[in-house]
């Protein structure tokens, strides 16, 4: 492709884990100023090669080199030394410090060696946040700033540390909409100022829009490199998961029944006493799948705890198949027939340092056939496992692995299976497809429209409007902890559900 130097060149990187070769043996290169993207299906081996750019991991076989000169990264102190800096998924901020001293920490200015220079520091995080557009609030706490201008923070650190190389890793899975623009002005900012980015992401249409080259890789080897604007989405889909994906789900008109969720005037003040829950009320029938849209913050998060089981509301009532089970406990809740997939897959999703068959019984286990006379059924907790994992498809080593190794999609697939598996009433899908490639997105969807054709109510609570426009039957919009719109998918569109999302209009009556 490009002839000039490359600022980064991976050459020939294997990495093995116990059961697979997640790189196999992988090269790249990266230029000065190109934002170059690694594009590949969950659990493909994107992020161990970043990891090992970052010093995280030791490749088994290959270099790396930087501006022709080949280097060892041990550690990511030397990575941060090298110029290379990493913007993780899941940021890495201390929370009850501000922004200046999260920024700093570890690089404080010392003024006569002995107290933190916070003047010299400011100036220098004003002069980056100018250079390259990045809009912090230097004295606010972190758990005061929305999560765009945490990753801004993430972003400020990197740079404070003199990366000119940075590497973005699914940066637009926790942003909103709005969001999103503003992080690709501020990366075409970088590469004009003569950074380079690699960026891992699922989102063919970001690609699209930010990117100078793609490499696709698959089961850790290298499918091909690709100018961006020599190919386009369909193509990518299909170099990357090996098959035809199909962007529009197939499916034919609900068949709503009686409705099995009732929420009614939900009312939920949070610690500092602002409403989060203003009198929210919905319902879902069965054989159908109610999408909720809404920025972020708009009290979604709180309505799922607050149907989960896992936060208690002020007042109002919320009845699955008229019974009121307001304020009752996660597995009451689930007793009643209500399947969860939780939109943080870490938190409340896997308990990670258990094994993919523990995890598959989470909250069966002390049920028949899983305990028998007091005692666990090993047999029976296998055959579980191996069913659901070939069933849904979840690329492990064994049954046996823990959790946490396996890739965030892998995850999500385990998840997703047990809760279905559960055969709900109510299944409440919460950022289903969050971190998933394309193939496994059209997977999950189709899972959810199965679940409505076998009858099932549907609660899919998605920041996606395309997927709330491709999967739903219907759709809420949230807005400031209540139900501002209620309106069917063929009757309106993206733009009129972002007017409701900021509290523009208010539409409804179905
Ligand atoms: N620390 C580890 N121990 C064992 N196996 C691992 C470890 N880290 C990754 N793997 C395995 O290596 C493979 C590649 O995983 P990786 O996380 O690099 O994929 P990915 O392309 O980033 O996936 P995703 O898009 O789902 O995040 C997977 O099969 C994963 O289970």
């Amino acid at each position: 492709m490009d002839s000039a130097n490359p600022v980064v060149e991976l050459k020939g990187i294997t990495k093995r884990f116990p059961g697979i070769i997640a790189n196999d043996s992988i090269s790249l290169k990266l230029h000065k100023g190109e934002i170059h993207a690694l594009l590949g299906e969950n659990g493909a081996g994107k992020s161990t090669l970043m990891n090992i750019l970052f010093g995280l991991y030791q490749p088994d076989e290959g270099s790396i080199e930087l501006n022709g000169e080949q280097v060892i990264i041990d550690n990511p102190n030397k990575a941060i030394e090298l110029g290379i800096g990493m913007v993780h998924q899941h940021f890495k901020l201390v929370q009850p410090f501000t922004v200046t001293e999260n920024i700093i920490l570890g690089m404080e200015p010392k003024k006569y060696g002995l107290h933190v220079d916070y003047k010299t520091a400011t100036a220098k995080i004003k002069d980056l946040s100018d250079q390259y557009g990045l809009k912090v609030n230097p004295n606010a706490k972190i758990s005061e700033i929305s999560v765009g201008m945490q990753q801004r923070v993430e972003i400020l650190k990197t740079l404070y540390r003199g990366a000119d190389i940075l590497i973005f890793d699914e940066p637009t899975a926790v942003l909103t909409p709005q969001e999103i623009t503003e992080l690709m002005t501020i990366m075409r900012r970088l590469v004009e100022e003569g950074k380079s980015i690699i960026l891992i992401t699922h989102k063919l249409k970001e690609i699209m829009r930010i990117s100078d080259t793609v490499t696709i890789i698959r089961r850790g080897k290298v499918i091909d490199t690709l100018k961006t604007t020599d190919t386009n989405p369909n193509a990518l889909a299909e170099k990357m998961v090996g098959r035809n994906v199909s962007f529009k789900i197939d499916k034919k008109p609900a068949n709503p029944g009686e409705a099995i969720l009732k929420v009614r005037d939900l009312k939920l003040k949070n610690k500092e006493g602002i409403s989060v829950l203003n009198g929210l009320s919905l319902e879902v029938r069965s054989g159908e799948i109610l999408g909720v849209a809404g920025v972020d913050g708009n009290g979604q998060s709180e309505l799922i705890e607050a149907l989960t089981g896992l936060r208690k509301v002020d007042s109002g009532s919320v009845m699955l198949k008229g019974l009121e089970i307001m304020n009752q406990n996660p597995r009451q809740m689930s007793e009643h027939g209500l399947s969860h997939i939780p939109e943080d897959r870490h938190k409340h999703g896997l308990v990670l340092d258990f094994s993919i068959s523990e995890n598959m019984i989470l909250e069966t286990y002390y049920k028949a056939p899983f305990t028998k006379g007091g005692f666990l059924n090993q047999q029976a907790i296998t055959e579980q496992a191996e069913r659901l994992v070939k069933q849904f498809d979840v690329r492990t080593p064994s049954i046996d692995t823990k959790a946490r190794s396996l890739s965030g999609g892998n995850q999500q697939k385990a998840i997703i299976a047990r809760e279905i598996d559960k055969n709900p009433e109510l299944l409440i899908a919460a950022q289903p497809t969050r971190g998933l490639d394309v193939g496994a997105i059209e997977f999950v969807q189709e899972q959810i429209v199965s679940q409505r054709d076998q009858g099932k109510a549907v609660l899919l609570i998605s920041f996606e409007l395309d997927e709330i426009m491709n999967v739903a039957d219907r759709i809420v919009v949230l807005y400031e902890g209540r139900v501002v719109g209620d309106v069917l998918p063929e009757e309106t569109n993206d733009q009129e559900l972002g007017l409701m999302m900021s509290g523009s209009t208010v539409a409804g009556g179905h």
